[in-house]
């Protein structure tokens, strides 16, 4: 196969998957790679050489990537033309090649182009976010005991608010909606109907079930104690509340879930390990309160789109901020992996940023792979690092005798420590 623009590495083979899903890993696949706009210039290339040192380390030269860039945002309108943010080879590469790793990416504002990072989670149907947040020794965090805070969001990555479907004030979509409204659906309380601006949450049963589901299925593979499903279903009764509903029938009907008391709340029997997981819920103010106060009651999260951008930053911050959250988008055969945080255009092309959270998402890949040794390896790495005090802007201002070193120069720090 040739493309317009991306040149598929001599070396290599691609990553297939059987008809169960299973990964089948060449000991040299070809990862093609999204560098990212603003600070993805930086942490890009520092990913991919500490990823190139674990792998090298763990395997002997028995393995290796063959890292292969695809193009997205400002770096693909440069090269494809200029209203060209999202070529179709990018999408059809990430279908095909199975997994792969991206840079964050500029969404602009209020009005511009639509966000790329959105569009591409759902062209490929990547309907989860994993975001995992966990506490490393050494890390400053605003908590006393951050080392309480142990969780894995899954977050619904294809329906909510983030669909797009939402016409601007004045507008004649937003007329013809807004007259629809009131005239055909007795709807009475839009205020300011005039000049409002109008969106749409469609959120779905066979979304909320398909999320729920993996959620679910990682506290039973991973031996955790709960699943929380986030919601604010109190106001947004058909969509967030449907969301907790839909979430518990699924528990009970697919996993065998027993009422608690009477209900909401549920609970399985572990089929690997026999302990109970709790199926709870929370609503999404309270929650945000919760886990500062008692992190250790929260586990496996599941909620909404919107929801879950939300917790995902705020969750980071309890555990040292976004310079080291990782993440991963995937649908059941397709995973993309990519940091939480965006492109902190402040700080773009000065290789000053933290690039662990662009790391921490490779290491995801290469677990995902199978290569569990270059995986441990980074997160050893990471752990002796950070104690070091040998660290990037972000921790050293709020550590006692840091010395702060740049980006890539933290990527080094860490290649020193495999
Ligand atoms: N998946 C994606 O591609 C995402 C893209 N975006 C996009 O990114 C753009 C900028 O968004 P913005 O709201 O500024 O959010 P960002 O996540 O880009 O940055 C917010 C702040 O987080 C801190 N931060 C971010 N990255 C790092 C890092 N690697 N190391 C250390 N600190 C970091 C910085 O804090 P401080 O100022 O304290 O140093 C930064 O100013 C927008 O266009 C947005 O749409 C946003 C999120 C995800
Ligand atoms: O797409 C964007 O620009 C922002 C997305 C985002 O904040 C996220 O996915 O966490
Ligand atoms: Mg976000």
């Amino acid at each position: 196969m040739s493309y317009q623009h991306i040149k598929v590495p001599a070396e290599g083979k691609k990553i297939s998957a059987n008809a169960d899903f299973s990964l089948n890993v060449p000991d040299n696949p070809i990862i093609p790679f999204i560098e990212g706009d603003g600070v993805g210039s930086d942490i890009t290339p520092v990913m991919i050489k500490v990823v190139d040192a674990a792998v090298a380390k763990a395997y002997g030269g028995s393995r290796k990537i063959n890292w292969m860039e695809i193009y997205a945002g400002e770096k693909s309108t440069k090269l494809y033309g200029p209203d060209v943010w999202l070529p179709e080879e990018t999408i059809d590469v990430v279908k095909e090649y199975l997994v792969s790793i991206k840079g964050p990416l500029t969404t602009p504002v209020g009005g511009g182009i639509r966000s790329l990072n959105v569009t591409l989670r759902q062209q490929l149907d990547l309907y989860v976010c994993l975001r995992p947040v966990r506490y490393f020794k050494g890390v400053p965090s605003p908590l006393r005991e951050p080392e309480k805070t142990d969780m894995v969001i899954f977050r619904e990555n294809s329906e909510d608010i983030y669909a797009g479907i939402e016409w601007e004030a004045g507008s004649d979509g937003a007329k013809k909606l807004i007259d629809f409204l009131l005239n055909e659906m007795g709807a009475r309380k839009i205020r300011f109907p005039e000049t409002s601006g109008i969106g749409i949450k469609p959120v779905s049963r066979e979304g909320t079930e398909r999320l729920v589901r993996k959620a679910i299925q990682y506290a039973i593979d991973n031996d955790k104690p709960s699943v929380t499903l986030v919601h604010k279903g109190n106001i947004m009764k058909f969509t967030e509340g449907s969301f907790r509903d839909w979430g518990y029938a699924l528990a009970q009907k697919e996993f065998g879930a027993e009422l608690i008391d009477g209900g909401p709340w549920v609970r399985l029997k572990n089929p690997k390990t026999g302990r109970y997981i709790m199926i709870k819920d929370s609503i999404t103010d309270a929650f945000l309160q919760q886990i500062l106060l008692r992190p250790v009651e929260y586990s496996v999260i599941a909620t909404l789109n919107l929801n879950g951008d939300y917790i995902s930053d705020a969750a980071a911050a309890q555990v040292g901020g976004i310079g080291i959250a990782p993440g991963a988008n995937m649908s059941d055969s397709v995973a993309m992996f990519e940091a939480t945080h965006g492109t902190a255009p402040k700080y773009a092309g000065k290789d000053y940023v933290n690039p662990g959270s662009m790391i921490l998402s490779a290491e995801m890949m290469l677990r995902h792979m199978g290569w569990v040794e270059a995986a441990d390896l980074i997160i050893a790495a990471m752990e002796k690092a950070i104690p070091s005090k040998r660290v990037t802007y972000d921790f050293a201002r709020l550590m006692e005798g840091a010395m702060q070193v740049s980006c890539s120069g933290f990527g080094d720090v860490l290649i020193e420590n495999m």
